[in-house]
């Protein structure tokens, strides 16, 4: 039996830090047995380093219609609380529980005694019983003497456990170090469910029209708009103002309860990650109005890059934004101004990501969205899409052609970067389980390495947003603060007040997932290259 209860690092959850992908199929992944045995196998599959989502597919498909949403419910309520309920635990056994297995399964009972209201006799008995089942009959008496207290006085011990934060404590450490102010309602609101949100897809219906084929369906679903501002140096326009409108639902609802799901009309993303094609997109319009002005001359290429890409949310947002016929499009001409030209006649997008798995993902997106190479040339939309599979600390464009120049090439970058992923932890509570204080130094030097490659190859007047889905300073303003002393042809395009999201930073905003109806925990910087 192993001793300790700290996780490997190892295959973190997929689309953010470092990690190495060695780690070997895990032993409790055997899907047999009642649903608390399931469970809490995949509890420790988790602990063994293997990400809740590519365990959850797994436990669901191994069970019956009727028992997922139980399982579900288990499980997530489990990680969300998991520091609590282990914190609670040591002050209920008169010794030290060390075994792995013992403590999951007495968390699992506490979770269904304190949270999930499952009556008394059911949780301890089944809890007890897959003890047995797991083989480690003999700590059953443990684990039900422990269970039986805590049902005695179950909503003084929902008390003791909801106090405090549920983070591993150097986690708890770092935010109060980076968010004094915010810490006890960020630590409480990163133990909630996170709303479900919904992107329309612009090129195809309006938000208002959706929300109407919501209601016919009987889904309640609120509009949310984002408002963002930002100053563009050398743009005629000096403020730039923005609005991004997508839909709270009420309830979580399975996708293909969605009207057209299937036919892309619109695709489940959170809303704060809905501000990242608008505002790079944004940038780059500002950018061709400027050269507009300056050379008359429109009959031009635009090159753009989605550099973390997979699995292709926020790629297949731009590819939305840049296809649909409103004042959002490059290619769009107001129809009574018979002068007027488009800002780009022809557009290259490459996106690149280094985890072909993830590649595959951003594939099925755009099939679905109605977005691939092949609808594009259809909708004579004159973008040429192009993926790669590179690493983007090493990754340059052209670098394979023999006439490759060195030349920087992008007219706008969108940096989602690999980061912690503290922000999302609602989504995915594995992470306060996966992460370890040693991978946020490693994400940095990440981040860092990324930047540095990618910077050269932006043209002067171009722009780079930099997105993560971290709450974690030295990830965001801290990585910026340091990018631009080094960086002496960066400067930082400002957010204005009429942003109506995010807290201000000396540079960028960020978002904390602090209040029960917003998105999560996102943060964006804006950077234009100065003339070299
Ligand atoms: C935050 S996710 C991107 C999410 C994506 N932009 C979206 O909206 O769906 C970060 C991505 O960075 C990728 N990544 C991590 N390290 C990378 C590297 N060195 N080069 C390229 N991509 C990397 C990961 O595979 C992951 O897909």
């Amino acid at each position: 039996m192993r001793q300790t209860n700290s996780a490997s690092k190892n295959n973190a959850p997929r689309n953010n830090a470092p990690r190495n992908n060695k780690l070997k199929p895990s032993s409790h992944l055997i899907m047999n047995g009642s649903v608390r045995v399931r469970v809490i196998r995949t509890l420790l599959a988790i602990q063994d380093g293997h990400s809740l989502s590519s365990v959850l597919d797994p436990l669901l498909n191994s069970l019956h219609d009727g028992d997922k949403g139980f399982a579900h419910a288990l499980l997530l309520t489990t990680l969300r609380q998991w520091h609590a309920l282990a914190r609670l635990l040591d002050t209920l056994a008169d010794n030290p529980i060390d075994e792995v297995e013992v403590r999951t399964t007495i968390q699992v009972g506490l979770v269904q005694l304190l949270y999930l209201e499952v009556a008394d006799h059911a949780a301890i008995h089944e809890t007890v019983e897959a003890a047995k089942e797991i083989e480690f009959a003999h700590a059953t008496g443990l684990i039900n003497a422990i269970l039986r207290k805590v049902a005695k006085n179950p909503s003084k011990f929902r008390k003791k456990c909801d106090k405090k934060h549920s983070l591993p404590n150097w986690l708890a450490y770092q935010l109060k170090q980076d968010w004094s102010e915010q810490y006890d309602a960020l630590t409480q609101g990163l133990r909630q469910v996170a709303p479900m949100f919904l992107r329309v897809n612009s090129a195809v219906t309006s938000v208002e029209d959706y929300q109407q084929s919501l209601y016919g369906a009987e889904i309640d679903a609120d509009i949310v708009e984002l408002t963002t501002g930002f100053n563009v140096a050398n743009s005629s326009e000096t403020t730039t103002i923005l609005s991004t409108k997508g839909l709270r639902l009420h309830q979580t609802t399975a996708v293909n309860a969605l009207p057209h799901f299937s036919e892309g009309i619109a695709s489940v993303q959170d809303m704060h990650a809905q501000l990242a094609a608008p505002i790079i997109n944004k940038a780059l319009m500002a950018k061709l109005n400027a050269e507009k002005s300056d050379t008359e001359n429109t009959n031009n290429e635009i090159h753009i890059l989605d550099a973390c890409a997979a699995p292709g949310g926020k790629l297949a947002h731009w590819l939305e934004l840049l296809s649909s016929n409103d004042s959002s499009s490059l290619f769009h001409v107001k129809q009574d101004d018979a002068e007027a030209k488009p800002l780009a006649s022809k557009l290259k997008l490459t996106a690149i990501d280094n985890e072909a798995p993830r590649i595959e993902r951003i594939y099925d997106n755009l099939q679905r969205l109605n977005l691939k190479q092949q609808d594009l040339e259809q909708a004579e939309k004159n973008i040429a899409l192009n993926v790669v599979c590179a690493d983007a600390t090493r990754w340059q464009h052209g670098k394979n052609k023999k006439a490759a120049t060195n030349e920087p090439v992008f007219d706008a970058i969108l940096l989602d970067s690999p980061c912690t992923a503290t922000g999302v932890i609602r989504r995915h509570p594995d992470i306060s389980i996966l992460r370890t204080e040693e991978d946020i130094e490693q994400t940095a030097l990440l981040q860092a390495d990324i930047l540095h490659n990618l910077w050269p190859q932006l043209k002067a007047g171009g722009y780079l947003l930099y997105v993560t889905c971290s709450i974690l300073k030295q990830e965001n303003v801290e990585q910026m603060q340091d990018f631009i002393t080094h960086h002496n042809d960066a400067a930082v395009i400002e957010f204005t007040e009429a942003c109506n999201w995010g807290i201000a930073q000396t540079i960028g905003r960020q978002c904390l997932p602090i209040d029960s109806e917003s998105g999560d925990g996102f943060y964006y910087a804006l950077l234009q290259k100065t003339a070299e």
